[in-house]
């Protein structure tokens, strides 16, 4: 059969408008490429190296790996270059690598690079911590200050809490010789945010359940809001931000619990007048007079107290956490540790030289952080003013950069044999070379687990101590196992955040004894 023929001015004509169609579907696609292309030339970081693709859209997939595999992405950049990018969800972010672009990035000044504004952008400060904590930062001041200079007097109330809190918390079966399988990270964030606020808000509160839940909700709802935050487009973010019912609900729950003790805290203070001696010396007052020297409400206190728990508690279990993991996987070491820690115990009681004197469990406790950090990354800055840097990468205003910390405690340049745990290498290293600046406090370009330099974590010398009296604690009260056939549990890397494993490790009752 013969198709009806097609008249052949229409043939013409719809020809036509075909071959217009098509002309302006390419010269859209042209436009649309060379849009693409200007876009992606244009990025100021454009020429920093990117590990991932770096083409708009496709640095999704690499944002990708970044968020599951970011101990190698870091390794990968850090094998390859002085100076990298990884790409997050709304962001690329610099990488330096090595001990000496370390020491570079620590020495840039504030007035060019700002470490709270690089956290305040990492973490929606405004929305997940405490609202006007980023303008305020009161509780850094504190820790800095009177309370790192009284760390001494505080003490005492640090290991009563930790002899109070550890058979409530981890009772074990009266049974000799059973175990049981605790679940560690839970376990010790639960002692830690009692110990911790036992010196920033004391008794009773720190044992009030109802506070302690607070402070769990709290920090379980920072992680969901975060997560939210950042994945909404800037000016989508504080529309949201301004809805988010947790931290809201958190500071209300807190302020019930604290006005009352920041009100009586004022009362004497008052009284006190010019009589010094009669003030009261705790970390409430200390918030209480920041508040009035920055000309705050006293209120503000609130939000101090939050940010104090929002820095220590998860950053103090979590290191716990690796450190109890790293010693069940070694248990070789619990006899060594044992007898350093009975013997100064005997010597001096649970005080805070006692304390400075463990140095096999500083060097157990260092080498733990090096290994397995809160952070695979330190240094967080946000660039103020443009820079550039000593290998001629420029850093334009509001670049976000950051050294690879976890790739350098891991480079066989500055620690030998870097992969293994030798948990007494650095008692070693002090013992038998005289090293000096090896504990577990002390920083350097080539150890940045409490960052380095003027921002190095003020409150490392408080959980120094902390972590190492509850280290002791357990260390003479129990036995600590895997379960049978289990390895050491793997940590979880979500993009640079290293957590513990939510596993479970055995406990019994401590069987022998050291003679
Ligand atoms: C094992 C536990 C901890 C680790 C691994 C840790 C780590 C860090 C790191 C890496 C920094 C940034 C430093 C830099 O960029 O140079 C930092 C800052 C800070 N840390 Fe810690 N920290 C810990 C515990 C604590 C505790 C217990 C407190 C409070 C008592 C605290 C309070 C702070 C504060 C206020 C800052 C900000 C300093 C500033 O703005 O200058 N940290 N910490």
């Amino acid at each position: 059969m013969l198709a009806t023929p097609i008249p052949q001015y229409v043939d013409a004509h719809h020809l036509c408008r075909m071959e217009d169609k098509t002309q302006y579907i390419f010269a859209l696609l042209g436009l649309l490429a060379s849009f693409y292309f200007i876009y992606w030339k244009a990025d100021p970081l454009y020429n920093i190296p990117a590990i991932g693709p770096s083409a708009p859209i496709l640095s999704y997939l690499g944002a990708y790996r970044y968020y599951y595999h970011g101990r190698q992405v870091l390794r990968e950049g850090y094998r390859k270059y002085k100076v990298f990018r990884v790409p997050m969800l709304d962001r690329w972010v610099v990488v330096v690598s090595g001990a000496d672009m370390n020491e570079e990035l620590r020495k840039v000044p504030d007035t060019h690079v700002s470490l709270a504004q690089a956290v305040n952008e990492f973490t929606h400060l405004k929305y997940t911590v405490a609202r006007d904590i980023a303008d305020h930062p009161i509780h850094t001041a504190v820790i800095r200050g009177p309370f790192t200079r009284n760390l001494k007097s505080l003490f005492p109330d640090i290991v009563n809490e930790i002899k109070t809190a550890f058979p409530e918390v981890m009772p074990l079966p009266t049974h000799v010789g059973e175990w049981v399988a605790i679940s560690v990270r839970n376990t010790m964030a639960c002692i830690v945010s009692r110990v911790s606020n036992r010196v920033f808000v004391g008794l009773p509160l720190c044992r009030d359940p109802k506070f302690l839940d607070t402070l769990v909700e709290y920090a379980l709802s920072f992680s969901k809001a975060r997560d939210i935050l950042s994945v909404m487009p800037g000016p989508v973010r504080g529309i949201v931000g301004n809805v988010l019912p947790w931290l809201k609900r958190a500071t209300r729950h807190a302020s019930v619990c604290i006005q009352p003790m920041v009100q009586e805290r004022l009362q004497r203070l008052q009284d006190a007048g010019d009589d010094h001696g009669d003030k009261p010396h705790d970390y409430l007052t200390w918030l209480i007079e920041e508040t009035q020297k920055a000309k705050l409400s006293p209120d503000f206190v609130v939000q101090g107290i939050l940010a104090s728990n929002f820095s220590a508690v998860h950053t103090a279990s979590n290191s716990i956490t690796h450190a109890l993991f790293n010693l069940a996987a070694h248990t070789q070491y619990m006899q060594p540790l044992r007898e350093g820690v009975e013997d100064i115990i005997k010597e001096h009681g649970w005080t805070y030289n006692a304390i400075n004197e463990m140095w096999k469990l500083d060097s157990f406790m260092r080498e733990s952080q090096r290994l397995c950090g809160v952070t695979g990354v330190s240094l967080m800055r946000k660039v103020l003013l443009d820079i550039t840097l000593s290998d001629g990468t420029y850093l334009p205003q509001g670049t976000l950069v950051i050294a690879a910390s976890s790739a350098t405690h891991t480079d066989k340049t500055y620690y030998e044999n870097a992969e293994a745990f030798v948990p007494f290498r650095f008692y070693d290293m002090c013992t038998e070379n005289g090293t000096l600046g090896t504990q577990f406090v002390n920083t350097s370009k080539d150890y940045l687990a409490f960052g380095h330099g003027k921002h190095a974590c003020p409150g490392r010398f408080f959980v120094a101590h902390e972590l190492k009296a509850m280290m002791a604690y357990i260390i003479l009260h129990y036995d600590v196992k895997l379960e049978e056939g289990a390895s050491r549990p793997e940590d979880v890397w979500v993009w640079h955040d290293i957590a513990p494993a939510s596993a479970k490790i055995l406990f019994r009752k401590r069987q022998a004894k050291v003679e």
